[in-house]
């Protein structure tokens, strides 16, 4: 199963906690890691295994996005900073429509991450 995983600035130590604290529901249930780029290099700094795409603003939620919609990514975990401005918010609301398009789980924040590994 792939899922990925995507944090703006104001939210990546808030993402390496998240799976750090789930990291054993993570190895158990055989799941592949994907993200967009600066999210994946803090993420793999803590030592978790994930394969890190483009960073956001140059288009790695597009890519993450086009891959939901291929039936390649099952979940989405994407901890957004509703404070802070987006040059790529385009992309944003692409891949969150394309979620609900293609009735993929989407957590948009860690509250809703954790009911939804929680539930694997
Ligand atoms: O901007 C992002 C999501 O919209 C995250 O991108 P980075 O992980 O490259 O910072």
């Amino acid at each position: 199963m792939e899922i990925a995983i995507i944090a703006h600035d104001g939210k990546k130590a808030e993402m390496v906690q998240f799976l750090n604290q789930n990291r054993e529901i993570l190895e158990h249930k055989n799941i592949t890691l994907i993200s967009t780029g600066t999210t994946g290099e803090k993420v793999s700094k803590a030592g978790l295994e994930v394969n890190a795409l483009l960073s956001g603003p140059l288009g790695g939620d597009a890519q993450i996005a086009a891959r939901v919609a291929e039936g390649h990514c099952h979940m989405v975990l994407f901890f957004r900073d509703p404070l802070d401005r987006h040059p790529h918010e385009p992309d944003i609301l692409m891949l969150m429509r394309l979620c609900d398009v293609h009735n993929v789980p989407l957590a948009t924040n860690p509250a809703t991450a954790e009911l939804l590994i929680k539930g694997l």
